[in-house]
């Protein structure tokens, strides 16, 4: 269970949100809304530990996650907004890096049967500088088809560029996750074909 208490943010002089309460149970799904601007990466980043917030306390299965970051990190998957790719290294490589930095063992077979079912078979071989957006974002994302039990999933705009079919499997992806006992955070512009309506946290609501 992921807890967030009395959370408020700053970001340089800039008051963003205050008294923002949430909890995620295993199964659960959360939508974190509002408009551009208005903290969703900012919160997103607090919740992961990667940003400290101004007052407030995280909470994973009752820990504050300061206390306890390794048990935190091993159960957390955290896929940014932009794809976080060396250029020179191909899909195939990325994938193994950012599974053998975040402490993954996974074998090759794995992650190329990942990388083609995410619609990058025909670029397993080719460096990451010319892959288009939607090929760059789908590396990344391939990191959830790998089948590693990390229970919490945080996702900043998991759906940018991608078309309409990858867009309904990565939302049948998320929504297997949940139903199979894991948790999933995100923030998205679009709607997409979830099994079950997430909960939504509107920042507008606790804006400062
Ligand atoms: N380090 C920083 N210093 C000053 N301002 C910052 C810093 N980081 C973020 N901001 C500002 O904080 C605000 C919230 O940024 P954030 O990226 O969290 O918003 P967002 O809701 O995710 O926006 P979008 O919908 O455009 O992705 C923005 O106005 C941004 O410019």
């Amino acid at each position: 269970m992921l807890y967030a208490n009395d959370l408020a943010c700053v970001k340089g002089d800039r008051p963003l949100f205050r008294g923002l309460n949430l909890q995620v149970a295993p199964g659960a799904m959360l939508r974190v809304a509002g408009p551009n601007g208005y903290g969703k990466t900012s919160l997103l980043r607090i919740l992961c530990g990667l940003a400290l917030p101004e007052s407030g306390e995280i909470r994973w299965n009752d820990v504050p996650i300061n206390r306890d970051r390794e048990t935190f990190h091993r159960a957390l998957l955290y896929l940014g907004h932009a794809a976080a790719l060396n250029d020179l290294l191909t899909p195939l490589e990325n994938l193994r890096f950012s599974c053998a930095a975040g402490g993954d063992k996974v074998d090759e077979d794995i992650c190329i049967d990942a990388l083609v079912r995410i619609g990058l078979a025909e670029q397993l071989d080719l460096p990451a500088r010319v892959l288009s957006q939607g090929q760059r974002r789908r590396v990344g994302l391939a990191r959830l088809f790998l089948g590693t039990r990390r229970k919490l999933w945080v996702l900043d705009e998991p759906f940018t560029a991608l078309d309409v079919a990858a867009v309904a499997d990565l939302a049948a992806t998320l929504s297997d996750h949940c139903a199979a006992g894991g948790m999933v955070v995100l923030t998205t512009h679009q709607d997409a074909p979830f099994a079950k309506p997430p909960a939504v946290l509107n920042l507008a609501e606790v804006a400062w």
